[in-house]
């Protein structure tokens, strides 16, 4: 039961592990949709005597290497956890310089996005959103809108179980007005209440930061997903460790609950 949850580690490869190479996992499937819990911001920061921001300012540049390394191993959609719901909890100034950080990125890297041919869309509950960071992210959504390839979801302001709870409430008010029956209401059709509709379920869900919890995130959705846990801080996430949880998902035999 110990290796229920068998950690990514970047030590030295003992016999047991292996540091696979993106050659390497070129043979194998590569997952069609993989979601990424992106923690341990605060704690780099902190190692480093640094403001908590700075960990969240490098954790947005490691967003980039990610979706870049993705889009070229030909990944269908990276869902990344940006902002729970939870998250406003936090100080003021802190929730103030993350609602910034869409803006930057994309003034930043919109046009890379672009020519990497990556749709940019989000997940969540866009009411609570500054109007500034709202108007950058639905810029981007216009602008990368006929793009076909890495579909780029960013979770902001989501939370799992409102993003249920109102699919339910949506399925509800369908139903009294007469256009669902409950008994044709299955798996398949609840999912196009989600906010994931257009996507697959994630295949692979990476957490970083050594924390094993899923924080509210795509309860639903990860239903039948792998996931794949590192120590790693997501500042510190590379090209290496994306390939290493691959890997090892290609090394894994998913059954969906069968034998
Ligand atoms: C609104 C909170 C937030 C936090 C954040 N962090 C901080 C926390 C996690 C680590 C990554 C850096 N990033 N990084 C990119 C975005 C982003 C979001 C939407 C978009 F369309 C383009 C970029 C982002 N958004």
């Amino acid at each position: 039961m110990l290796n229920f949850f068998k950690r990514g580690r970047r030590t030295e490869p003992s016999s047991a592990d292996h540091t696979y190479t993106q050659t390497d996992i070129m043979g194998g499937p590569i997952p069609p949709h993989i979601a990424i819990i992106m923690d341990g911001n605060g704690r780099w920061a902190k190692n480093r005597a640094l403001p908590r921001m700075a960990g969240h300012h490098e954790g947005m540049k490691t967003v980039r290497k990610i979706t870049k390394l993705a889009s070229e191993l030909g990944v269908g959609a990276l869902t990344l956890y940006a902002f729970s719901t939870e998250n406003w909890k936090r100080p003021k100034i802190e929730v103030d310089y993350l609602m910034k950080l869409p803006e930057e990125f994309l003034t930043t890297f919109l046009p890379e996005l672009i020519e990497e041919n990556v749709q940019v869309r989000i997940m969540g509950d866009k009411e609570r959103l500054p109007k500034h960071t709202l108007n950058a992210v639905e810029r981007a959504i216009r602008e990368t809108a006929e793009n076909t390839g890495l579909i780029l979801n960013f979770a902001l302001n989501y939370g799992s179980r409102t993003e249920i709870t109102a699919g339910i409430q949506k399925l509800v008010e369908d139903a009294k007005k007469g256009w669902v029956n409950p008994e044709d209401i299955t798996e398949e059709l609840f999912s196009t209440y989600l906010m994931t509709d257009s996507l697959p379920d994630p295949d692979l869900l990476i957490r970083t930061s050594g924390e094993i919890r899923l924080s509210n995130f795509m309860l639903w959705q990860l239903a039948y997903t792998e996931f794949w846990f590192t120590d790693v801080l997501w500042p510190d996430f590379k090209e290496g460790d994306l390939i290493q949880a691959i890997a090892e998902y290609q090394q894994r035999g998913r059954r969906f609950g069968g034998v």
